[in-house]
């Protein structure tokens, strides 16, 4: 389990994460989400020890990552996967993994064959490894230690299509053990296929959070009718906002059952009415993290 309490880190005048608050469940994947420079790096970094934070705390299944007796047994961390030594070889930079957490050596082989970097790359030098090999190698290190948790800063960085299914794969499978899994993400698609919770960031700010069913539930509803006009006319009157998508059917922030009890008392047929799809998500995730909404807030489906 990850908590992170009320945290704040300040650069000089520059608040990067401001009051940020969420944990990341066993059993489940949470998504980091938010555009460039929001701040995912910095909580991460705070997240696993490597930056003070200014105010509020973070803590892995109840400590300080710096209280751990022995962090790598309990929380694997992928952050920079370009920060490995590159002088050393993928198998080398396990094997002092291994020796620092006091793991036995046969855990490298294992490692390597659970991210299927074969005998032949892992005795390459990381130089030579392109990013794709890096993050599969960063991933190993990260299972080392056979932690509960993990937390991975855009670990699809740099993966083919191929590679991307292999490591939700392996994240699912992580998280259905019971492991706690936090990825982040500038990438709606990339997180929304995995994510089982989603905490949304913009400027340093959570300006959503809640489970991936909960705010594609607060992303509207969509609705078709033959007579779209009459319809907008009866979601107006009824003070519900409507816009029309560019194939004709209606986009409201209201729930698909408010709007069918609309259309209902005023005598309108739909031909169709659902709750709207990642699309509806996105243009959410977009208005949310846009500089200019930097106050927007939206806590599970209470949008
Ligand atoms: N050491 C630092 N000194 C000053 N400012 C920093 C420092 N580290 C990060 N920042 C600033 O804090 C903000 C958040 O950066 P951060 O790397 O956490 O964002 P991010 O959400 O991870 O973005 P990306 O998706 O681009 O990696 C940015 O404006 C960045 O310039």
């Amino acid at each position: 389990m990850i908590t992170i309490d009320s945290l704040s880190k300040r650069y000089g005048g520059f608040l990067a994460v401001d009051d940020v608050t969420f944990t990341a469940r066993p059993g489940r994947v949470t998504g980091f989400l938010g555009p460039n420079g929001a701040g995912k790096s910095t909580t991460m970094r705070v997240m696993v020890g490597l930056t003070p934070a200014t105010h509020g705390e973070a803590t892995i299944n109840g400590r300080r990552f710096a209280d751990l007796p022995n962090p790598g047994r309990e929380v694997g961390v992928l952050l920079d996967a370009s920060a490995q030594h590159a002088g050393r070889t993928g198998r080398d930079v396990l094997k002092v993994a291994a020796l620092t957490m006091g793991l036995p050596r046969t855990r490298v082989e294992e490692s390597l064959a659970r991210v299927g970097l074969t005998d032949d790359e892992a005795s390459r030098r990381v130089r030579d490894y392109s990013l794709g090999m890096r993050q599969r190698l960063g991933i190993a290190a990260a299972l080392l230690g056979d932690p509960s948790v993990l937390v991975l800063d855009e670990p699809a960085n740099g993966l083919d299509p191929a590679g991307i299914r292999w490591m939700r794969d392996l994240l699912r499978t992580f998280a259905d053990d019971g492991g706690t899994v936090l990825l982040s993400s500038h990438l709606l698609h990339e997180i929304e296929v995995i994510a089982d919770d989603l905490v949304v960031i913009g400027n340093g700010r959570v300006v959503a959070r809640g489970t991936k069913a909960e705010l594609l539930a607060a992303a509207g509803t969509v609705v078709r009718a033959p007579d779209p006009d009459a319809l907008t006319v009866a979601l107006q009157a009824a003070g519900l906002s409507v816009t029309r998508t560019p194939d004709h059917a209606l986009h409201t922030e209201a729930s698909a059952e408010m709007v069918g009890r609309v259309a209902l008392s005023a005598g309108i047929p739909l031909l169709e009415l659902r709750a709207s799809d990642s699309a509806g998500l996105e243009e959410m995730f977009l208005q949310l993290t846009a500089a200019s909404q930097r106050e927007g807030h939206t806590e599970g489906a209470a949008a």
